[in-house]
């Protein structure tokens, strides 16, 4: 179904962008569920192409050559090891599946019985795949066309027929044998380069979640779909909101301008119609992903721009609207540099410094004070709406989340002082943009609520953070 197994009070997806799975077993048990992430999506976990053996590059793991479950971020057992240690503390699996295509044509390709013979051959021995399961050759090179833009080889990736029932059972039993390792669902690659009826079939025909691994009620595997929509192509967001959640990338994009200071922050209260989003329940949100961080033009927020990024992760996990997934990445120049690596080509792991912050080139944005405690923040305030709008006709607003949370943000060049209502009752909070609440005392700055839930919220623009959050849960 649309909604995404929620552990209950637990609202933020995280993205743990090529970490190994013995890696994202211990983030599990050691952050994750201390802080509250609801869940983990990680990186395609079939067999894909190696461009070549030695120099791994980053968007093979987008090229399968069969569904075994092997690939650079570890095999099927420790795959399986993650699940369950991750269950185990309440912390959902997501794996991102890539239904769409196979490889492309790759000399000097190696992969489960992969070969250059094989590629050129579209022909998969692993799965098996041959040239009848495929669509016939036509080169993506139109999205203005709705038949070009699902079959045919989007940059040259071979196109599967999801329409022959031979194809839907290998997808099929490929989905189901992840349900059966204890996953949640799915994020589903590539979406808009598929049929809706032939994507609706498929999950249609996969298992319910696994009791085993700890899930309530016979509940189908959540699902959301990569479709990237900003307006201006043939295929809609719309034809894929029926069946399971879409990425909102329209929502992405205006955020990355909203809390650059180009869009007027009034804006995202309402989120203005002419926006066009989808419907709350079936947006997926988010402020950048692993492709956009790469190249997604002037708007995207990424960590290279970090006061604005953390103000912009603080809006989609304070605002009601949608399921948010915060993206976590490796340090990166270059377009399509890989993770790091070790001196055998294998991903490094990150190294968890003292301070709680990742090295070896890992950014660990999850990790960061703000994001953390934003998470906690969206569960203390789970259920309620957004409540007492207040902005100064530019971009400097503050708003309650029914009487259990309160946040400010200041994205222009003055600072923000002004008396608000928090909805709060009277007492001391601790700010959890600038510290947590602990059993000694508030390590940040704190805001004194009066018995009419006003508070003096101040917001310097040489503050190191432009955002300000207080929750029932952290006060003194
Ligand atoms: O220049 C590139 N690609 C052309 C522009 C991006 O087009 C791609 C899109 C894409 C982009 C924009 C759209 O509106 C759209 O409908 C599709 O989705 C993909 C999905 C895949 O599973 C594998 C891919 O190689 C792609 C891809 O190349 C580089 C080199 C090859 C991979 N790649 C990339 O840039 C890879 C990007 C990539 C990879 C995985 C993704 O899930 C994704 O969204 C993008
Ligand atoms: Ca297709």
């Amino acid at each position: 179904q649309k909604d995404p197994k929620l552990v209950p009070d637990e609202s933020t997806l995280l993205r743990l962008f090529e970490w190994k799975f013995d890696d994202i077993a211990d983030e599990c048990e050691r952050f994750l569920a201390p802080k509250g992430y609801a869940g983990v999506q990680v990186s395609p976990v079939h067999k894909n192409l190696l461009y070549t053996a030695t120099a791994p590059g980053l968007w093979e793991r987008y090229q399968p050559m069969s569904y075994k479950l092997v690939s650079r971020s570890g095999d099927e057992t420790a795959f399986r090891d993650m699940v369950r240690r991750c269950n185990a503390v309440g912390v959902r699996i997501y794996v991102d599946v890539v239904l769409n295509h196979m490889s492309g044509n790759w000399d000097n390709a190696v992969g489960t019985g992969g070969s250059t013979a094989d590629t050129y051959n579209y022909s998969y021995p692993g799965v098996p795949y041959d040239h009848s399961d495929f669509h016939p050759y036509c080169i993506l090179n139109d999205y203005q066309d709705p038949e070009i833009v699902r079959n045919c080889e989007l940059v040259g990736l071979h196109d599967l027929d999801q329409s022959q029932d031979y194809v839907r059972e290998k997808l099929i039993d490929f989905l189901n044998h992840l349900v059966d390792a204890g996953v949640a669902g799915f994020r589903v690659d590539a979406a808009k380069h598929m049929w809706p009826a032939d994507l609706e079939y498929i999950y249609g025909k996969v298992n319910n979640r696994n009791s085993d691994a700890g899930y309530c009620g016979d509940s189908s595997p959540s699902r959301y779909q990569e479709v990237i929509d900003l307006g201006g192509e043939a295929v809609s967001k719309f034809e894929y909101n029926g069946f399971g959640r879409v990425t909102e990338f329209k929502h992405s994009e205006q955020i990355g301008y909203a809390f650059r200071g180009n869009n007027r922050l009034e804006w995202t209260y309402t989120y203005k119609p002419n926006w066009g989003l989808l419907p709350s329940g079936d947006a997926l949100v988010f402020v950048d992903n692993h492709d956009n961080q790469r190249g997604g033009g002037n708007a995207i927020l990424t960590y290279k721009t970090p006061k604005n990024y953390k103000m912009a992760i603080a809006f989609i996990l304070a605002h009601p609207y949608g399921y948010p997934r915060v993206m976590s990445s490796f340090d990166f120049e270059a377009h399509d540099q890989g993770p790091p690596q070790d001196s055998d080509k294998n991903i490094l792991s990150p190294s968890i410094n003292a301070d709680g912050t990742c090295g070896n080139g890992w950014v660990c944005e999850h990790r960061w004070r703000q994001h953390a405690n934003m998470v906690g923040f969206r569960n203390a305030v789970r259920g309620t709406e957004i409540t007492n709008w207040w902005d100064n006709g530019n971009h400097q607003i503050g708003f309650c989340r029914g009487d259990r949370g309160f946040v400010a943000f200041n994205v222009e060049d003055n600072d923000l002082k002004q008396t608000l209502q928090t909805c709060l009752p009277a007492g001391t909070y601790c700010d959890v943009i600038s510290g947590s609440k602990n059993n000694r005392a508030h390590l940040g700055a704190e805001l004194v609520v009066a018995p009419n839930g006003e508070a003096f919220s101040v917001r310097l623009i040489s503050d190191d953070d432009g955002v300000l959050a207080i929750h029932l849960e952290e006060k003194l």
